[in-house]
């Protein structure tokens, strides 16, 4: 499909919707089903979007409201309780200093994403909590290492935020893959090329964010993976369009997901599809709470060894011959011919470890701070 047809095809889309919104709207029903009509342009559309920013919402995804509303409330209630009476189950989870450990609870400030996006030790603390829910077929599957598997806090709020975020995790998981369908078509592939590109790690990452009020909240950063796949529950996103300096507030409809592209995408797709900076900002005295799902950076860790690793060329030069030299990856800094999928995530990981680390220490050296 021609650029100017994928284009129409997202207005097509967006003036089905009665109201105007900053990132396009995509109705991805016929994707989920083939009782719909329109997969062609279902898929135009998201060529469309992820040529440009790389970033959009998706209606008609099948998540029902009542799930998507407890995860969040229960991520809310869970977290927020954190350092007040509810406390004892979540002690068992502090993770080590370096955050992005295998424990999957972060408390604020512990994690600091403009450390390493730039702003190095003078950064500002970011107050937002945080709650990593791995693949839930991992807990009683004895081939993956134990310290991949999720452990809840021992409380009653830990069981209601179990329940709904295990319910939620296969909802959006579902959509992720029903996206990189569309996404593999909208490359010419069939429906399952990404999804067999990257096996054996076909599952992603569920995090719930609760950010506390106070200032600032996530430093701007660009995601990791393939596709992030973002529910909200008020204001505070904000985007960088392509080229250019300003921030953009991502207002979207209610129940939509707000999906950005991820650096791994943007390598595979020679820089043709956009890894998007974002940032949050601006969250309220009711606070605010953010479900992240990170797709495919499940990785699959066996017990005994290293988990397989997937060397994925990227996609074929564009038309016009122009040569590639590698494009720069904004975590590396180093230019990327090829992806190894999960190499590329582990790395990116132990980079951020060491990069917090080195910042820890210099912060605590006397005047090291501000000089
Ligand atoms: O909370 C949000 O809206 C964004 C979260 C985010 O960017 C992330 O977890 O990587
Ligand atoms: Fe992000």
């Amino acid at each position: 499909m021609s650029a100017a047809a994928a284009q129409s095809a997202t207005h097509a889309t967006h003036a089905a919707l009665t109201h105007e919104w900053s990132v396009p709207v995509i109705d991805i029903a016929a994707l989920t089903s083939e009782r719909h009509a329109g997969r062609a342009e279902v898929v135009a559309a998201l060529s469309a979007a992820v040529l440009s920013d790389g970033i959009f919402a998706v209606v008609g995804h099948g998540i029902q409201e009542d799930v998507m509303q407890r995860a969040l409330a229960a991520s809310k209630a869970a977290l927020q309780i954190r350092g007040s009476a509810d406390t004892e189950g979540w002690a068992e989870l502090q993770p080590p200093p370096q955050a992005l450990g295998p424990a999957n609870f972060v408390p604020a400030y512990a994690e600091n994403l403009g450390r390493y996006n730039g702003q190095g030790a003078n950064a500002a603390p970011e107050s937002v909590q945080k709650f990593t829910v791995y693949p839930p077929s991992w807990d009683s599957d004895p081939l993956v290492r134990k310290s991949r598997r999720n452990s809840w806090p021992d409380t009653a709020a830990g069981a209601a935020l179990r329940g709904a975020l295990e319910t939620y995790f296969g909802e959006v998981q579902r959509v992720s893959e029903v996206l990189h369908g569309g996404l593999s078509e909208a490359v010419g592939r069939p429906r399952q090329f990404i999804s067999d590109m990257l096996n054996p790690h076909t599952e992603g990452l569920l995090r719930s964010n609760c950010y506390l009020p106070g200032h600032p909240h996530m430093a701007a950063h660009k995601d990791l993976g393939t596709t992030t796949l973002l529910l909200v529950d008020a204001p505070g996103l904000e985007f960088q369009p392509h080229s250019r300096e300003e921030w953009i507030a991502a207002a979207a409809p209610k129940g939509a997901l707000i999906v950005n592209i991820g650096e791994f995408f943007e390598i595979w797709t020679r820089g043709a599809w956009r890894a998007t900076p974002h940032r949050v900002t601006g969250v309220s005295d009711q606070g605010r709470c953010s479900l992240a799902f990170f797709s495919n950076q499940g990785i699959y860790y066996p017990e005994d060894g290293s988990p397989v690793n997937r060397t994925i060329q990227p996609l074929a030069a564009s038309d016009d011959g122009e040569a590639w030299s590698g494009l720069e990856c904004s975590l590396g800094r180093e230019a990327r011919q090829s992806i190894e999928w999960p190499a590329f995530f582990q790395e990116a990981v132990a980079r951020i470890r060491s990069k917090g680390a080195a910042e820890e220490s210099s912060a605590a050296r006397p005047n090291a701070a501000g000089a």
